[in-house]
């Protein structure tokens, strides 16, 4: 059975076809750079001899041109993986923000699409994209199930205490203001594979998602008990464009200045993080400033290191101990650097980075700690695709 898994982030959307349940790829992609005029696509057709890749560069206006891009490519006449829309029977989605009504997998029904289009404003570089997938796919394969799988769910472990917010009680039974976290798919992801890497169920992890929006998890025992993202992912480390944990007595100061609740809102979700401090967004383009001898990338590499250094103080202190920290999403599973400064002087958590096992890049799951070293440090590729596939054919099953 062939189900299509769409994962729509802020500035991307990556892709892939899966023949379930065999969990075999047929194509993946990649869109990134969405709402510029360099946006790329990158098709990769995996049942071709050798792997065949198409790349397409040029302006693509937002998510809809993205996708309507990809449908394009999947039926096209020549290099298509199919022909007919109806050979597809299920679309995955990844929606960012399930708030607390999903705590797992569900089908796509005209309620739960009208509660995630309720949820926009808590996630409004997210909901609203997702929505948009779901529209588009349902009108482009009309007789296929559609799925979501939430970004929120796998956080909805975690005890009252760390989800709650210290605020007067109605504002979280009225009007649902609480941590929710995000990133959940990929959390689960790679702590599962952390799990059966080391042969501990009950594992003591921390789990580093760092892509363009970071977060950081605590997870003991599969469950996540403690996130850095909150009640929209603004929250916690700083990321490519939003600020993180800030003093919420500065939005006030802000708007005594003139700022609207919009100028805010943009501010500290599009003008903030690695873009606020050093003008790009992509880690790879600030690297390469680095290179270049620009202050402002070295500071903001120190900000963004320093921040995910006093969360794992945090998380090991909350999960009383420490099996394994993982890196993963681009940054987490490419840049070496910030893999480096980010464990140095943890050694007295027994987090020991070994440089060379560090340096070296290869496919699958890495350990790249010292062999002394008493926590594990991993680096492992996150598959939010395949997880939301599994999960999707997961729900087919039942129903
Ligand atoms: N080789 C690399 N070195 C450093 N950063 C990288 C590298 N490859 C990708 N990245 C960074 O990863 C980030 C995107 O991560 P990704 O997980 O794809 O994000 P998202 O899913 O949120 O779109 C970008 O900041 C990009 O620069
Ligand atoms: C929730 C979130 O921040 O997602 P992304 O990293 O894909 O923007
Ligand atoms: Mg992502």
């Amino acid at each position: 059975m062939y189900i299509l898994v769409i994962n729509a982030g802020s500035s991307s959307l990556k892709y892939q076809l899966f023949d379930m349940p065999s969990d075999k790829p047929l194509c993946t992609g990649l869109i990134e750079r969405i709402g510029t005029n360099e946006a790329f696509i990158k098709h990769k057709i995996l049942t071709a001899e050798p792997a065949q890749t198409i790349e397409r560069k040029g302006s693509i206006a937002d998510h809809t041109a993205g996708l309507q891009q990809v449908l394009q490519l999947l039926l096209d006449p020549d290099t298509g993986l199919i022909h007919s829309v109806d050979e597809i029977k299920a679309v995955g989605h990844r929606v960012v923000h399930g708030g607390e009504r999903f705590a797992s997998a569900t089908l796509i029904t005209p309620a739960v699409k009208e509660t995630i289009r309720a949820l926009f404003p808590l996630a409004p570089l997210h909901n609203p994209i997702n929505y948009q997938c779901i529209d588009i796919a349902e009108h482009t394969f009309p007789n296929a199930q559609q799925i979501a799988v939430f970004d929120t769910a796998f956080h909805q472990t975690m005890p009252q205490y760390a989800f709650r917010y210290a605020l007067p009680e109605s504002l979280y039974t009225k009007d649902g203001i609480r941590v929710y976290g995000f990133h959940g798919t990929s959390h689960k992801y790679v702590s599962e594979q952390a799990a059966v890497w080391l042969g501990k169920p009950d594992a003591k992890l921390i789990s580093i998602h760092l892509g363009n929006g970071c977060s950081m998890t605590a997870v003991r025992a599969g469950q996540s008990i403690d996130t850095s993202m909150g009640f929209s992912p603004l929250a916690g480390l700083v990321m490519g464009t939003r600020s993180g944990d800030v003093d919420p007595a500065i939005i006030f100061h802000l708007m005594s200045t003139g700022y609207s609740p919009d100028d805010v809102n943009t501010l500290l979700n599009k003008q903030s993080g690695m873009q606020g401090l050093t003008g790009q967004s992509d880690m790879r383009d600030i690297r390469k400033a680095l290179e270049a001898g620009d202050r402002a990338a070295a500071l903001a590499l120190d900000i963004y290191a320093y921040r995910i250094r006093k969360y794992i103080g945090a998380y090991a202190a909350v999960l009383n101990g420490l099996d394994a920290l993982i890196f993963t999403a681009g940054v987490g599973e490419n840049d070496t650097a910030m893999r480096e400064q980010v464990c140095d002087g943890l050694d007295f958590l027994n987090i020991n980075l070994d440089s060379e096992k560090n340096s070296i890049h290869s496919a699958g799951i890495r350990e790249i700690n010292r062999s002394d070293s008493a926590v594990k440090i991993l680096v492992i590729p996150t598959n939010e695709e395949l997880e939301i596939a599994n999960q999707s054919y997961a729900v087919l099953s039942a129903n």
